[in-house]
């Protein structure tokens, strides 16, 4: 329990973000809508001052009907250098110049010596994770219907497709950072660890995102090509919007590289996509153009087909795009996981949080055999965000 002092030091320091706001034409409400390491993020809502202000904030809240906004607050005196002078500018730049599309929308910043402040496009209907879990208790089935998680994955696609595009790599894809808004449309967000690169094939080299959806390359400590990373996570995910579960969990980076290689899956509708996308060699992955007009994306065409080649006695996933790409990049080799075809697994009905990554200890150890780089890393667990509390009640990550 929080001692008297520590609950005055917050109230007082909420009113002083509460009188910030209002200051920059914004009403903060005590209604705390989530947070992370470093910030938290509160309802808000726009004065009839600013919207007179401000084009862009206007002109999206009256399409919307409300003048809601997110207010993400971060503690830039209590956070390492290293976020504030890098992490944090690259979120920035990040949000400003995905604009538009299906990412979230940062309005506009304010801040002062103690704390920045990023408005943003509300959404209000929680993170992907939180839907899939409820969508899974309602049907009492695990994962979305398959017609919702191809309209979801579709919009993620071309979420991370608009990012490289214009030349920004997420590398911190996961279920938690795609948020819903009120009409049900995905919003990527939480660019923290998002670079820009220049080059088509250049190379990183920093240890992002969490440890159940990061690319092995990364995991092995390997330099590693943002986009390519970006498309193992997009498999993970639309493995865990169809099944519910996870592909792969295990906490510690190191052990995680095994639990890829011996992955052992149910047959899905859409495996031969998710094979595309989490392949061991990165450029064997589909690319996103690959994906977005792979047979599964495309609802009609794909009914058809797959009535056509049932009727057949053919299982419409004996063949593909990525199939073809795949095996022809890695020639004779085996796919990782959900290549292996036949193998199957009996599947757990609840999908654990992905908020496994980085656990104390665990990047500690994977950290220090990574070589040295232009880009030093972000703090290992001190760094990341804790699991928010209504996330706790969803079936643990594995025990260590
Ligand atoms: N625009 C938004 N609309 C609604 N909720 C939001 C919005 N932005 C953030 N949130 C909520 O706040 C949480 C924390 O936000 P965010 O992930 O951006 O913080 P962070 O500091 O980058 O976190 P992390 O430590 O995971 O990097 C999100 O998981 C989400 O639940």
């Amino acid at each position: 329990m929080k001692s008297f002092s520590k609950r005055e030091a917050d109230r007082r320091t909420f009113l002083e973000q509460v009188r910030e706001s209002k200051e920059n034409g914004y009403l903060l409400s005590s209604k705390k809508i989530g947070s992370g390491a470093f910030s938290k993020v509160y309802l808000g809502y726009a004065t009839q001052e600013k919207m007179m202000q401000n084009y862009k904030l206007a002109s999206d809240l009256r399409s919307k009907r409300h003048s809601m906004v997110a207010i993400k607050i971060i503690s830039t005196a209590e956070a390492p250098a290293e976020y504030t002078k890098k992490f944090l500018p690259r979120e920035i730049y990040s949000l400003n110049v995905t604009y538009k599309h299906l990412n979230i929308q940062l309005y506009e910043m304010y801040r002062n010596s103690k704390r920045t402040y990023l408005v943003l496009e509300l959404a209000s209907r929680g993170d992907l994770l939180e839907h899939i879990n409820a969508t899974s208790d309602r049907r009492e089935l695990p994962g979305l219907e398959e017609e919702e998680a191809r309209r979801l994955f579709r919009q993620i696609v071309s979420a991370v497709a608009h990012c490289h595009n214009v030349g920004i790599v997420h590398r911190d894809l996961k279920c938690e950072n795609i948020l819903l808004d009120e009409r049900g449309f995905i919003k990527l967000t939480d660019f923290g660890f998002a670079n820009r690169y220049s080059l088509k094939n250049s190379l990183m080299s920093t240890f992002c995102g969490s440890v159940a959806y990061t690319a092995p390359e990364i995991l092995m400590s390997k330099k590693y090509n943002g986009e390519l990373a970006d498309l193992w996570s997009l498999g993970v995910i639309l493995y865990a919007m169809v099944t519910g579960k996870l592909p792969f969990k295990e906490r510690q980076p190191h052990k995680m590289i095994h639990v890829i290689k011996q992955g052992c899956f149910p047959r899905l509708e859409c495996q031969n996509l998710i094979e595309g996308l989490l392949q061991l060699k990165p450029a064997a992955r589909l690319g996103l153009q690959q994906v977005a007009t792979h047979r599964w994306m495309l609802p009609a065409t794909s009914a058809i087909f797959h009535r056509v080649m049932s009727s057949m006695g053919v299982h419409p996933e004996c063949s593909s795009v990525g199939q073809e790409k795949s095996q022809a990049a890695q020639g004779a080799e085996k796919p990782v996981g959900p290549g292996r075809r036949g193998s199957r697994c009996s599947a757990s009905s609840r999908f654990h949080s992905g908020d496994s990554r980085f656990p104390p200890g665990g990047l500690g150890s994977c950290l220090a055999q990574l070589p040295p780089s232009p880009e030093s890393l972000r703090a290992p667990a001190a760094g990341r965000r804790e699991p928010e509390s209504h996330k706790q009640g969803l079936e643990g990550a594995p025990p260590p």
